[in-house]
């Protein structure tokens, strides 16, 4: 399976959300991450059909989805930022008529909304109202019915939103799990939700491809330009001001800058790894400058 965004581009009065965006993904997890406003619903909405571009084409194994019509919804699992859900509906009768809506003969998806449950860990709640559930298991509820028609593809917009820490690893794993033989493409925020899970992560800016690349990849892309300086209180204010600091931290020897900055910020800077979160503010932050 392939997909390809070729020159894709939508304006909203005269701005651009996206602009000739280009990407191609392949099997695996794709984690598509940009600060707020970045574009990343706007490309999602575009590639499963809501909203249409202005300009450019999406491919699947090069054939444009336009042409493909309701076949193309056959190969696509979505789950929308902040899905509404009918509070009343139980777990299971939510699922079948998701099925209905999918097409999906009644045995069949009897069948595979069993498994999913299983394989979501919310056998036990499927007589449960959805309305009676936790956020995280509503997710888990999101997500399975996303992958009712076994998708080739399974688009994720902020899934982890409002999840506490144990959701979000489970959510993760499951992730993973779904990600065996499709495409996945989570956009996201938050960089703990795809560092260790994405293959590849495509980092967008003002509606602007920055980079596509492995989160290694990208980390050793910046490596020499992320430092450990320590400040005092004589000397932070002036350090928090000019510099991009994407953590800080008070020890008993003084305060700890993770800082970011192509040359060494002072004579005592001792450079440090990279991760995904220092890739992330490097070119598309403005860190933490007060
Ligand atoms: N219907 C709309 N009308 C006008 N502007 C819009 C509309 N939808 C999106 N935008 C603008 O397009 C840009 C991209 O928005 P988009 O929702 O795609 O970003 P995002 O990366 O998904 O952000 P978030 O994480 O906040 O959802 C933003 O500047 C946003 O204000």
């Amino acid at each position: 399976m392939k997909v390809t965004f070729k020159d894709i581009s939508k304006q909203y009065k005269g701005k651009y959300a996206l602009e000739n965006f280009n990407s191609e993904l392949e099997n695996g997890i794709y984690g598509l991450l940009g600060a707020n406003g970045a574009g990343k619903t706007t490309l999602i909405n575009i590639f499963v059909g809501i909203l249409k571009s202005d300009k450019g084409q999406v491919l699947i194994n090069d054939v444009d989805v336009r042409s493909l019509g309701i076949e193309f919804l056959s190969h696509i699992g979505y789950l929308q930022q902040y899905p509404q859900f009918y509070k009343n509906f139980k777990v299971m009768d939510f699922l079948r008529y998701m099925c209905v809506l999918k097409d999906i003969p009644k045995e069949q998806g009897e069948k595979r909304a069993k498994e999913l449950l299983e394989i979501v860990n919310l056998s036990d709640a499927s007589t449960k109202k959805i309305g009676a559930l936790s956020g995280g298991m509503r997710q888990r509820v999101g997500i399975a019915q996303a992958m009712l028609n076994d998708p080739d593809i399974l688009i994720l917009d902020e899934p982890t939103a409002g999840l506490d820490p144990q959701e979000r690893i489970r959510f993760r794993n499951l992730i993973t799990k779904f990600s065996e033989n499709r495409i996945v493409l989570l956009a996201t925020h938050i960089v703990s939700d795809i560092e260790y899970i994405a293959n590849q992560v495509i980092l967008l800016k003002d509606g602007q491809l920055l980079k596509q690349d492995s989160p290694q990849a990208l980390a050793r892309g910046i490596e020499g330009k992320v430092w450990n300086v320590t400040a005092t209180e004589n000397t932070i204010e002036e350090k928090l001001k000019h510099l991009k600091i994407s953590n800080m931290m008070r020890n008993q020897d003084g305060i700890h800058l993770r800082v970011i900055n192509d040359e060494k910020p002072d004579a005592h800077a001792v450079n440090i790894q990279p991760n995904l979160e220092d890739v992330f503010l490097y070119y598309s932050g403005d860190g933490e400058r007060w």
